[in-house]
This record gives structure tokens, sequence and C-alpha cells, in this order.
């Protein structure tokens, strides 16, 4: 390394300027090459460092995420799933409901996409650098439950619920919340309420939300009306994706032998 090179390598460190670094001497061939003049090329150095800290949110905010899979749009078969408008979930993809903090409520029967589209718009998210929090609503609760118990509630609401821009709560339904349980989760959607973007998922309709929690018609009533007010409801209809996979590989008829 020249001492220069070593110079630049002891500043950009200090300075956290990573970018400048690895594209110096690339930057700086290319503007001898094409003539550029001083700010031109200040200009595209600072560019360079801007894209490098956006590619590092991506893949540090993707790492945070804890999305299930990486899932995306482009691999969704909306011929497949009826009752998906591509319109309005490629609206969405525009990710406008998360500038205005709007929700969206994915429903249907299991298998149908609801995780999929789910964590494809998480993605999407997470890719314009925003900060993105995927979790199953069983492991919220268990999560703030163990908080509560650690007396640490303060700090994991703020931590998990508070401070992602988008929070995705997966699988509302599949297990039924105890009456305590089911207030952890109210208090969720009610510090959310018009402060933060939700998506949420279940395979109940709205009508049988009570048998999830606790049969308290007041608590959940009350926690529909935050969701609903200002929401996005996607209405997913049809058979399972993964039974129509086993099909086509032929294993259900073997099953049904
Ligand atoms: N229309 C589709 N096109 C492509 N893949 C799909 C489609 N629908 C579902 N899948 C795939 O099928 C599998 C199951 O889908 P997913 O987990 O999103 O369903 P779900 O509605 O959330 O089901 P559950 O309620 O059981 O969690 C996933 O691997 C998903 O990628």
């Amino acid at each position: 390394m020249n001492l220069q090179l070593a110079r630049l390598h002891e500043l950009t460190e200090e300075l956290q300027l990573a970018g400048v670094e690895t594209n110096a001497t690339a930057l700086a061939q290319q503007a001898a090459k094409e003539e550029w003049d001083y700010l031109q090329f200040l200009e595209r150095i600072l560019q360079s460092e801007q894209k490098h800290r956006h590619q590092r949110k991506q893949v540090m905010f993707t790492r945070m995420a804890g999305f299930p899979s990486l899932k995306s749009l482009e691999e969704f078969d909306f011929t497949f799933a009826t009752g998906v408008p591509k319109k309005q979930v490629n609206e969405l993809a525009t990710l406008s409901f998360i500038e205005r903090k709007e929700n969206i409520v994915l429903l249907g029967p299991s298998g149908v996409g609801k995780t999929h589209i789910a964590s494809a718009l998480g993605y999407k998210a997470v890719q314009a650098g925003l900060k993105t929090r995927f979790i199953s609503a069983s492991d919220l609760i268990l999560q703030l439950t163990t908080a509560q118990r650690q007396d640490k509630y303060k700090q994991v609401m703020q931590r998990s619920v508070l401070a992602p821009r988008l929070l995705i709560i997966d699988e509302i339904g599949y297990l039924p919340f105890s009456a305590q349980e089911s207030k952890l989760l109210f208090d969720v959607i009610a510090k959310r309420y018009e402060k933060g973007a939700i998506i949420l998922t279940s395979n109940l309709p709205f009508g049988q939300w009570g048998s999830i929690f606790a049969n308290d018609t007041a608590l959940t009533s009350a926690m529909l009306d935050r969701i609903l007010h200002h929401s996005h409801i996607v209405q997913i209809k049809g058979e399972s994706y993964r039974i129509k996979e086993k099909k086509q590989a032929g294993l259900m008829e073997n099953l049904n032998k």
C-alpha cells in the first residue's frame, strides 16, 4: 500500500467512511479518464458513500427484521390466489401506507399466501431503508410476558414494538390468548395506533376474533376499531398453495391411498 493510500485508510477509518475507501481509487481513475472537475469528483465520492451506507442498512435491517424466509411479490402467483387484487397489492408495495401510518390486514385460510405477501412487503420496506420487525402473534406475546416478568416491559415495548417503522404480526388466530395476554396485544395495537404501520395476518374473519381474545368483546372491538380505522383489507380465498405443490408432486394421491 503506498503512503497516500495508507493515510486515506486511516482517515476513512476514523471518519467511518468505508464507502469512500472502497471506491476512492476506482473513482479517481475514472475522474482522470473522463476529466471530471473537483466538485464532480467530490459529488461522486459522496454518492458512493451514501450508496454504501444504504446497502449496509439494507443488510442489517433484513437480518434484524426476523423474516421467516425472504419472499418477493415477483414470486407470488396472482393467478393462483383468488381474491388477491394484484393492483391493490402493487399499490401497497409503493409503501405509502407506511408513511401514512396505516395498517394492512391479510385474511384467509391456511396456506393461501398471507405470510408470503406480508414478508414480501416487509422485505420491500427494509430495501427502502425502513426498519421492520416480523414476529408471530404468539412470539410477540411471549416476549412481552417475559419482559413483564423481568421488569423490562417498557424497554422491550420500545425496542420491539415502537421502534420499527413497520411491524408485522403474523398468525393471529391460530392460538387463543388468555385475558392477560389479550391485554398485551391490545397495548401493542393501542401504542402503535396512528404512530406506526402494522401488517397483521389472520386465518379468522373479524367476526371470530373474540374467540382469540378470551371472548372479551369490549377489548376485541376496541382493538379492531383501532386496527381498522386506517386500514387496507386483503381478503384471500381459495386452496392452500402448500397442497397445490404437494398435488403437483403427486404426494396427495399417495397420501389418500
Ligand atoms: N399465490 C402464491 N404464489 C406463490 N407462492 C405461494 C402462493 N401462495 C402461497 N405460496 C407459498 O406457499 C407457502 C405457504 O404460504 P404462506 O405461509 O404465505 O401462507 P399463509 O396464508 O400465511 O398460511 P398460514 O395461515 O398457514 O400461515 C409459502 O411457501 C408461500 O411462499
